[in-house]
C-alpha cells in the first residue's frame, strides 16, 4: 500500500514516535511524505520514504495528486490545530480529496494507531468495495 505521512512542526515528535513505534508494519509499504515531515521520520526510524516539497511549498498538493490519481491508499496527517498555517487552503483541499476518493485519513495520533492495526490485520477490504461500486456505476 501506499502511505501518506505529514506532520505539522508541533506534531513531529508524534510522527516520529508513531514511525518508530510501528516500523515493522509501515517498512512493509511504499511511504511517501511532506519535506521536513520525511527528512526527520527517515533520520530518526532509518525507514525509506519518497519526499515531496514542505507542505508550505506545496507538497500538500502533491500528495493530493497523487489520491487525485488514485495512487494513494492511506493518509496519516497529524495536523496542528491550534497553530495557523499559512498553506490553509492546500491542508483542506487534501483532506477533501480523502473524502473525495474515499481515502482513509487519520488526523490526530489515536486515529493512526488504529488505521495501521487494521492495515496490519488485512481489514483493508474498502478498496474493493470501492473497485465494485465502480463497476456497477
Ligand atoms: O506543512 C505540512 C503539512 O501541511 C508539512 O510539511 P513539512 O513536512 O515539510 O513540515
Amino acid at each position: 500500500m501506499n502511505i501518506a505521512l505529514i506532520a505539522h512542526d508541533k506534531k513531529k515528535k508524534d510522527i516520529i514516535q508513531f514511525a518508530k513505534s510501528y516500523h515493522t508494519i509501515l517498512s512493509k509499504h511504499q511511504l511517501f511524505a511532506t519535506g521536513t515531515t520525511g527528512k526527520q521520520i527517515s533520520e530518526s526510524s532509518g525507514l525509506s520514504i519518497t519526499r515531496y516539497q514542505s507542505g508550505p511549498l506545496g507538497g500538500d498538493q502533491q500528495i493530493g495528486a497523487k489520491i487525485a490519481a488514485e495512487e494513494m491508499d492511506m493518509v496519516i496527517f497529524f495536523r496542528d490545530p491550534l497553530t495557523a498555517q499559512p498553506h490553509e487552503p492546500d491542508i483542506s483541499a487534501l483532506l477533501r480529496l480523502c473524502d473525495v476518493h474515499q481515502i482513509p485519513v487519520a488526523t490526530n495520533l489515536a486515529g493512526a494507531d488504529i488505521m495501521i492495526k487494521a492495515l496490519d490485520h488485512e481489514d483493508f477490504e474498502w478498496r474493493t468495495i470501492i473497485e465494485e461500486n465502480r463497476k456497477q456505476e
